[in-house]
């Protein structure tokens, strides 16, 4: 029963009804007191696997571990020790944020009086402190989705699955999330965590993975997935007059823009000046590079790591 690691997937597949594959071959571990960001394009198949972590979804194939227990054969344990938000995860719109937090937490165990200390504590870190008493009926739909997401932050679960959380949330709205993620993380909890945006994905995770047509084609830490790139800088011309084919060591073509990928920063300059665009920026590469690059182009399965 491996249980070094908080969620362990091992070769999870996911055949639903109809025959589409959800999932094709999905390994991955998730550390204890870390982030894990799921990565990857729409119907890559991350809700798949989270739907199989958490044990909404039975495998058609491989294991899956959390905290230890099987998924399949200890579905029971393991949903005492988890808390999930699915991606369209809803509140009962008669109530307000407050009672769906203290509520929850009651129906998961908790003395009222610890639910309303723990959903209060939430509240405010998660920006809803004001709107608390606000009937569901009168809440913005990111208000929404962050009550969803406090009623899980705020459990005592071990592992806290989020699907997309910070979709559709306001700036402010996504640090509070990323402040309360973090903090769960310290406690010592496993998030798995989804989402679209290659900023919020490099501010969060401390390990990352990529899944591509439902098979994981990467998995590390940020810094090992950037520094396994076979280039350290991108050059972002706009309006090039001059291509930098043979200079750079790949290039992607955005509209009149070009990206163009550089081993070194005297290269990436090169590269910048030859061009004679309107205008160029040099920078190290970062997560949506790394995002790019397993998912787009190396069809090989990548594995990062830690030691
Ligand atoms: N209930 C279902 N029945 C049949 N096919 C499904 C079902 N749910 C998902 N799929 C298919 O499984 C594949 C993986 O979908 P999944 O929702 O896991 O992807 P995802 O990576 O979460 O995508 P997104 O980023 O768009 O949320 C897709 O081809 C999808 O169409």
């Amino acid at each position: 029963m491996p249980s070094s690691y908080a969620v362990v997937a091992e070769g999870l597949a996911k055949r639903y009804p109809g025959g589409v594959w959800g999932a094709v071959d999905v390994s991955f571990s998730s550390p204890w007191g870390r982030v894990t960001v799921l990565l990857g394009p729409n119907g890559a198949g991350k809700t798949t696997t989270i739907g199989m972590v958490s044990t909404i979804l039975k495998p058609s194939r491989g294991r899956g571990f959390v905290a230890g227990f099987d998924i399949v054969r200890e579905a029971r344990e393991v949903r005492r020790r988890i808390a999930l938000v699915p991606q369209e995860a809803r509140i009962d719109l008669n109530w307000t944020p407050l009672e769906a937090v203290k509520w929850y937490l009651v129906a998961r165990g908790w003395s009222i009086r610890d639910a309303e200390r723990r959903a209060r504590e939430v509240l405010k870190q998660l920006g809803l402190w004001e709107i608390r008493n606000r009937s569901g009926w009168g809440l913005s739909g990111g208000q929404k989705r962050k009550t969803v997401t406090a009623m899980a932050l705020a459990t005592e679960a071990e592992v806290v699955f989020l699907d997309e959380p910070t979709t559709g949330l306001d700036v402010e709205s996504r640090y509070g999330v990323w402040d309360a993620v973090r903090g769960a993380a310290a406690e010592g909890r496993c998030i798995v965590f989804t989402t679209h945006d290659m900023r919020e994905a490099e501010m969060l995770a401390d390990h990352a993975v990529f899944i591509s047509k439902g098979r994981v084609v990467a998995e590390g830490s940020p810094r090992r997935l950037r520094g396994a790139l076979p280039y350290r800088y991108r050059v972002v011309l706009r309006r090039p007059r001059r291509d930098p084919q043979g200079l750079a060591a790949k290039i992607i073509r955005v509209g009149d823009t070009l990206i163009a990928y550089a081993s070194s920063r005297s290269e990436a300059h090169a590269i910048a000046e030859d061009a004679e665009a309107e205008s160029a920026t040099v920078e190290p590469v970062g997560f949506e590079d790394v995002y790019l690059y397993y998912v787009h182009e190396a069809r090989k399965e990548v594995k990062l790591n830690e030691q």
